[in-house]
C-alpha cells in the first residue's frame, strides 16, 4: 500500500477528477441502458440481464415457491444472526419515527405538518460480485417503520437465473411485496419508469456500484433517491495508540467489496504508516476476495502522511468519506473536529463491520463526497410532509389587507381577488 504525504493526495486527487473520461463513457453507457428500457421495456431488462448478469431471465419476478425453496436452503444459525441484527436496526431507527404536528391557535388558526409514508419504494439490493442479506434488512426495516405500503426488491439473478437464497430469506424476514430479478442500470430504468411487469415506484433507495449510483443520479426527478451511495469507502484516522494489524484489517474490509471500493488511512507517524503497509500485504494474502481487494489498494488505497493532528482531520473532512473510524486515544474528545463523514467508529473495538451487520445505525451511506450534504438512510427517507393551514373567516379579515397590499405588489391581481372576493362577501 502506498505511503504519500499530504500535497501528494490532494495533487493526484486533483489529477483524478480531471479524468472526465472515465465518466464519461460511463455516463453514455448508462443514459443507453436507461433509454432502452423506457423504451423496451421488459425486453430490455432481460436483454441486459443476459449480457451483464450472464442470465437468461422468463420471468422477471421471484415466484412463491422460489421463496419457499430459499427458506429450505438457510440454517438456522443465520436465520438467529439475521433476526438479532434486524432486533437492532429496529431499535435504533425506531428513533428517527417523525409524527404529524398542529398548532392550534385561540384565534382560529390551526397551522401544521402531516406526515405521509411514500406509497411506492424500490430498494436496490446489489448482487454483482456478493451478496447483501444485510442490505435488504437496512433499507426495508425503516421503510416498514415509515408504513411504506408497498416496496419492490430489484437485485441482479445468478447465472442459472435464481436469486441468492439468503437475500430472499431476509427480504421474507420483514417483509416486502414482490422481488425482482434484474440489477444494474436496467433495474433503475425499470423501477423508476415501469415495464409491463415491473411497476413504477415514486422513490428509489439503495447501494450499489458506479452503475447503479450512476443510474440513480439520471432518473432523479422522474423518481425520488435516497442519495449516491456508491463503491464503499473507508477513511481510518491512527496515530502511534493504533494497533496496525486493526487498521490493516479494517482497510481491507471495505477494499474487498470492489475495485472501485478505497480505503486510505491518515497518520502522523511514519513508524505506524510502515506498520500498516506491512500488515496490508500479509493480510491481503489470507483473504479470498484477494484479487478485488488488490486491485482497490492499488487504483484508490493508500497511507497518507499529515503533518499535524489538524491537517488530518482536514484532510478527512475534504475527503467526506463514507466511514470515517478515529483510532486515535480519547476519539470521542475529537468528534467536533469531523464536519463530514457517512458513519463515525470511535476507538479500537468499533470497527466498521459492526456497522455493516448489527450495531443498529443504517449501513447504506453516501459515497464521493457527497457526505458533505448527505446524510444516512432513515426513516426519513420514507416519508414526506404535507403542510397544512386552516384559518376562520375572523382570523383571515384579519390579514386581508395585507395579502392584498403583496399580491398587488406582485402584480398578481388574481391573488388578491382571492382575498377581496371573500372580504367584500362578509362585509
Ligand atoms: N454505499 C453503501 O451504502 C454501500 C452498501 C453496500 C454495498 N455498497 C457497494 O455496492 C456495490 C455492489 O456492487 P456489485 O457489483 O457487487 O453489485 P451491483 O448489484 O451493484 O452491480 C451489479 C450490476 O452492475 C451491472 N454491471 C456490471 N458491469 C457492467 C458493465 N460493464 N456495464 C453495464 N452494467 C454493468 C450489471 O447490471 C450487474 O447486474 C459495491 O461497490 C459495494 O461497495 C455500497
Ligand atoms: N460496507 C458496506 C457499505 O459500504 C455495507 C456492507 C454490507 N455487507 C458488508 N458490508
Ligand atoms: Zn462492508
Amino acid at each position: 500500500m502506498k505511503i504519500i504525504s499530504a500535497n501528494q493526495f490532494m495533487m493526484h486527487n486533483r489529477h483524478n477528477l480531471d479524468l472526465t473520461q472515465q465518466g464519461v463513457a460511463l455516463d453514455d453507457t448508462v443514459k443507453s441502458i436507461i433509454d432502452k428500457v423506457r423504451k423496451e421495456g421488459d425486453n430490455a431488462v432481460k436483454e441486459f440481464t443476459e449480457l451483464f448478469d450472464d442470465a437468461v431471465i422468463d420471468k422477471l419476478t421471484v415466484s412463491d415457491s422460489e421463496m419457499e425453496k430459499a427458506k429450505n436452503m438457510v440454517g438456522d444459525q443465520f436465520v438467529e444472526s439475521l433476526q438479532l441484527a434486524a432486533k437492532n436496526i429496529e431499535a435504533f431507527h425506531r428513533n428517527q419515527q417523525e409524527t404529524s404536528w398542529f398548532t392550534d391557535n385561540p384565534n382560529g388558526i390551526t397551522l401544521g405538518q402531516k406526515v405521509t409514508p411514500i406509497e411506492k419504494v424500490g430498494i436496490y439490493i446489489p448482487g454483482g460480485k456478493a451478496n447483501y442479506p444485510s442490505s435488504v434488512l437496512m433499507n426495508a426495516i425503516p421503510a416498514k417503520i415509515a408504513g411504506v405500503s408497498s416496496i419492490s426488491i430489484a437485485t441482479p439473478p445468478r447465472p442459472n437465473g435464481s436469486i441468492n437464497p439468503y437475500v430472499l430469506v431476509a427480504a421474507s424476514l420483514i417483509g416486502v411485496n414482490r422481488i425482482y430479478k434484474m440489477g444494474g442500470a436496467q433495474a433503475i430504468a425499470a423501477l423508476s419508469y415501469g415495464t409491463e411487469t415491473v411497476e413504477k415506484v415514486y422513490k428509489i433507495v439503495g447501494p450499489g456500484n458506479t452503475y447503479v449510483a450512476r443510474a440513480k443520479k439520471w432518473v432523479y426527478g422522474d423518481v425520488a433517491i435516497d442519495m449516491i451511495a456508491g463503491p464503499s469507502e473507508i477513511c481510518i484516522i491512527a496515530d502511534e495508540s493504533a494497533n496496525p494489524s486493526y487498521v490493516a484489517a479494517d482497510l481491507l474490509s471495505q477494499a474487498e467489496h470492489d475495485e472501485e471500493a478505497s480505503a486510505i488511512c491518515i497518520t502522523t507517524s511514519s513508524t505506524l504508516a510502515n506498520e500498516i503497509a506491512a500488515e496490508v500485504t500479509k493480510q491481503l494474502s489470507e483473504l479470498e476476495r484477494r484479487e478485488i481487494a488488490q486491485k482497490s489498494i492499488q487504483n484508490k488505497g493508500c497511507i497518507i502522511l499529515a503533518n499535524s493532528e489538524k491537517q488530518a482531520f482536514d484532510l478527512a473532512n475534504q475527503i467526506a468519506p463514507e466511514h470515517l473510524q478515529l483510532m486515535v486515544s480519547n476519539p470521542s474528545a475529537k468528534l467536533s473536529l469531523i464536519k463530514n463523514a457517512g458513519a463515525i467508529f470511535l476507538g479500537p473495538f468499533s470497527p466498521e463491520p459492526l456497522g455493516d451487520y448489527l450495531a443498529g445505525p443504517n449501513h447504506t451511506l453516501p459515497t464521493s463526497g457527497t457526505a458533505k450534504f448527505s446524510s444516512p438512510l432513515g426513516v426519513y427517507d420514507f416519508i414526506k410532509r404535507s403542510s397544512i393551514i386552516s384559518y376562520s373567516k375572523q382570523a383571515l379579515l384579519e390579514v386581508a389587507d395585507t395579502i392584498d397590499c403583496l399580491a398587488r405588489t406582485e402584480g398578481l391581481k388574481g391573488h388578491a381577488m382571492s382575498i377581496q372576493i371573500r372580504r367584500d362577501s362578509v362585509l
